[in-house]
């Protein structure tokens, strides 16, 4: 922890109270925590519905994030440094790089921008067009979901195409539950505002939002990489019977030891399956109970 940071509050894009990490500089607020060890740094700027990158610090005069345009920088924020300290936390480890690298967003990109991602070095969200999407930083499980790109990418550097592109995304969804364990849906804090109770896409039930849930109803398509968030409805459905047979504080320990010590950038959704093995032997034994949960979990799905 450094002097030099300060504490503001905001509200967040359901309205909701945040305490904030911020800085003082010169009669101006930023926000920017160093409150993290290591001095590692969250930081969060606006792009003021251009695409330039890395855009402006987010500022303030009062360190009152109240204004409703600063609803989503307020989320960016505070879900980016809830993201840290969960990885931190649960898995000592110390941002994405492991290494106290600078944690990164920028809000309001682009117009009516029905989309986040990270670009490799910092993650971006749109504002979405207010139908389809409200701002996307507005969700916890998406912030999780884009960090944990990074962290793949930095770990098990999964190609973002086919069946290893599709575990890409399975992981960023099932870290996007475990960071927002309420319930096994993405997105639904901020997809279709004007609609309750529908989501992206749904780790319990992945065909309600046309994804397959058995490796019999795989999609060979060339779009979306070779359909990356589609197919990742398979080891999305392999998760949630995992979670639902050996719960959550397990699952995420056999979860981040495979990405992190046995997945590869081309391993395919059989190869997921005999490292999430490996890690839960490794952690709990090979003829635990725990082990034969992750081996049914998978023999559900027809991956073997
Ligand atoms: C749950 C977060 C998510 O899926 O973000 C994306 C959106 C909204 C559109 C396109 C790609 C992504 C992504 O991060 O994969
Ligand atoms: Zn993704």
């Amino acid at each position: 922890v450094t002097d030099a940071g300060t504490t503001g509050y905001g509200y967040g894009l359901l309205d909701d109270y945040k305490s904030l990490n911020t800085y003082y500089s010169n009669g101006t607020y930023y926000l920017y925590d160093v409150t993290k060890p290591m001095n590692g740094v969250i930081e969060t700027r606006t792009a003021n519905n251009g695409s330039s990158l890395p855009g402006n610090y987010s500022v303030d005069s009062n360190n009152a994030w109240t204004a409703y345009s600063q609803a989503a920088d307020v989320d960016a924020h505070a879900y980016a440094g809830k993201v840290y300290d969960y990885y931190k936390n649960t898995h000592n480890r110390n941002s994405f790089d492991n290494n106290g690298a600078t944690i990164r967003s920028t809000v309001h990109y682009g117009s009516n921008y029905n989309n986040a991602f990270w670009n490799g070095s910092q993650m971006v969200y749109g504002d979405g067009d207010g139908s389809t999407f409200t701002s996307l930083s507005g969700a916890l499980d998406v912030v999780a979901h884009e960090l944990t790109h990074a962290v793949t990418e930095r770990t098990a550097g999964l190609q973002y195409q086919y069946q290893s592109g599709a575990l890409n995304e399975s992981f960023s969804d099932v870290f996007g539950y475990f960071l927002d364990s309420g319930d096994y849906l993405m997105g639904e804090d901020v997809y279709t505002p004007g609609v309750s109770g529908d989501a992206l896409r749904s780790l319990s039930n992945p065909p309600q939002y046309g994804q397959p849930a058995h490796m019999n109803d795989y999609i060979n398509t060339s779009s979306d990489n070779g359909g990356v968030h589609t197919n990742s409805g398979i080891p999305n459905k392999a998760a949630y019977n995992t979670i639902q047979s050996i719960g959550k504080a397990k699952a995420e320990k056999i979860y981040y030891r495979a990405l992190t010590v046995y997945l590869t950038p081309t391993s395919n959704f059989s190869y997921a399956r005999a490292a999430l093995l490996q890690s839960a032997a490794d952690l709990y034994g090979s003829g635990s109970s725990t082990y034969n949960s992750v081996k049914a979990a998978w023999d559900a799905v027809g991956v073997y």
